[in-house]
């Protein structure tokens, strides 16, 4: 009996074996290739459907693998809003990033409140550009740590310290766009970058930066936006966007070090703070001659050496450079196309220097500006320069009822759908400054103010934007005539990082007398 089990055992294992070996005699290099394909993609579009739950998207990925990785390249804004419309949660994939999209104003807020769940998102690459070191990638605690000390430099009292340095680098520009545009108007969009730049070089360095050194950086900053796209290849190849913006960062981080030693010399010294680095270093000193009341600013105790403060500069410059520029193209664009407006702005700002239009700016008269900060406020609810903020899942997060973002997914609450909401905004489509007079509908729901984010990274240089856009249109309206060249593109959005006008937008610039009658008021 042992015998004949044995036998038909052998028989069996040598016609097993026997099998295997033809069928991987007969199976070529090419069956394998097919066969880890249908692998890859089955795979690829299960994990996709499990992933997706009920959230709205593509019923399958239409691009196997890279999903619409081609149109993430060239983003178009149709498509995102689109996107916005299609649910109050919505999904893409793309190679193996899972993301999510949160249009509705309470779902966005929940995600900006919830960093027990999420942490900012940003490309691989970011690590590497502005270093692993840098403290936007702390989080938690470490995190509300670091930015509690740094709250200093933005508080009432800072902001004012670096108003004159703006208000030198504005009149500066301002000079420069009226001869630019002496015999034509002019493409405006690399002008407001580096305007932009300058202005935030000078409040970050003062007079520690030289202006060689400014129109460098902003020459070379555009690299920085340029390496930053979604899909990038880990490893920084030379003579790649990835490594010409990490040359861009590394030699505007060595200039914030040797500015950073010179305020240390000027404060040491007993010099008065009058930019970023001054005042940083001057909490820094209070800190540690315990002459500070302040418990935030007595988290600057330690020593922070001139590459920490170089780094966390570098990443205000990085915060604001993409946002700016973009804030600033559209208010240009809109004020100048509302001639009642620019009225409105020029009477206000002859008003605030009580008749004298060479009165120097300080803070307490930008805070007298009442109608040109609604205009600035306005445009940032009209074209939020920051649609969308990719926030990352740490651990699976049940955003809803019926949904929970998986471990890992890029999760992103939207800005655009609160801001243009028709029940808190009537008209959303329209400009109009006018909606935020206090106690108005629209200033009373601050839910639905967006615009700089909110919870524990909302945007650290709020304040300091809404003071150096008033500063802004209020001296360029006042002393000067501002043509926009309306054409076909105008009004529609072109997305780079952030939105602009498709046109680049394109102003002429003529001195006007500041006492002139204001058409339209
Ligand atoms: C129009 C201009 C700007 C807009 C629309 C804007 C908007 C934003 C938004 C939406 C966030 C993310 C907030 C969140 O996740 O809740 C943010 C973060 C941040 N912004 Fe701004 N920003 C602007 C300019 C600036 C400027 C000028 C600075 C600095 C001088 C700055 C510094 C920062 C920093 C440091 C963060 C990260 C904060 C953190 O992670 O704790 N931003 N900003």
């Amino acid at each position: 009996m042992e015998a004949v089990s044995s036998r038909i055992s052998a028989l069996s294992n040598s016609t097993g074996e026997f099998q295997l070996e033809s069928f991987i005699s007969n199976f070529s290099w090419w069956k394998f290739a097919v066969t880890a394909l249908v692998l890859v993609l089955t795979y690829d579009q299960v994990s996709y459907q499990i992933n997706k739950g009920t959230v709205a998207g593509p019923k399958f990925k239409i691009w196997p693998i890279i999903g619409p990785f081609l149109e993430s390249l060239d983003p178009k804004f149709e498509e995102y809003y689109a996107k916005w419309e299609s649910g109050p949660l919505s999904c893409v994939s793309i190679f193996h990033k899972f993301v999510v999209i949160a249009s509705e104003r309470d779902l966005a807020r929940k995600i900006f409140h919830s960093p027990a769940f999420v942490k900012p998102c940003v490309v691989d690459v970011a690590r590497k550009i502005l270093r692993p070191t840098n403290w936007v990638f702390l989080d938690g605690k470490a995190h509300v740590d670091y930015r509690n000390g740094l709250n200093g430099l933005f508080t009432k009292k800072a902001l004012e310290i670096y108003v004159p340095a703006q208000e030198k680098i504005i009149d500066k520009y301002l000079d420069r766009f009226v001869e630019m545009t002496k015999e034509e108007p002019s493409v405006f969009f690399p002008a407001f970058r580096e305007l932009m730049c300058a202005i935030s070089l000078k409040t970050f360095c003062g007079d520690y930066i030289t202006d060689d050194q400014i129109k460098h950086i902003a020459d070379e900053y555009y690299r920085v936006t340029a390496a930053m796209e979604l899909v990038n290849f880990p490893i920084i190849i030379p003579y790649t966007k990835t490594w010409y913006g990490q040359r861009a960062a590394d030699m505007t981080m060595k200039i914030f070090e040797v500015c950073a030693q010179a305020a240390k010399d000027h404060i040491a010294a007993g010099g008065k703070p009058t930019c970023i680095a001054d005042a940083w270093v001057f909490l820094m000193q209070e800190a540690r001659d315990n002459k500070t009341e302040d418990v935030n600013s007595k988290l600057l105790v330690r020593e922070f050496s001139n590459k920490e403060i170089s780094e966390a500069i570098f990443t205000f410059l990085f915060a604001s450079q993409d946002a700016s520029s973009s804030a600033c193209c559209w208010l240009f664009q809109v004020i100048a196309d509302r001639p009642e407006v620019a009225a409105k702005i020029r009477a206000e700002q002859l008003a605030v220097r009580n008749g004298d239009p060479n009165m120097p700016l300080s803070s307490a008269m930008i805070d007298e500006m009442t109608y040109t900060n609604m205009a600035v406020k306005e445009c940032l609810r009209y074209r939020p320069p920051v649609i969308m903020v990719p926030y990352v899942a740490k651990k699976a997060y049940p955003i809803s009822e019926s949904y929970t973002v998986p471990k890992g997914a890029m999760i992103i609450p939207t800005t655009y759908p609160a801001l243009h909401d028709p029940e808190v905004y009537d008209d959303p489509e329209e400009f109009i400054p006018e909606r935020w007079v206090e106690g108005s509908k629209a200033s009373k729901n601050t839910k639905n103010w967006l615009v700089f984010g909110t919870g524990t990274h909302v945007c650290l240089g709020q304040n300091y934007v809404k003071m150096v856009f008033a500063a802004l249109v209020g001296k360029a309206f006042l002393f000067h005539d501002i043509e926009h060249t309306i054409t076909p593109l105008s009004e529609k959005i072109k997305v780079f990082a952030t939105l602009f006008p498709q046109d680049d937008l394109i102003l002429k610039f003529k001195k006007r007398d500041p006492f002139a009658p204001t058409v339209g008021a």
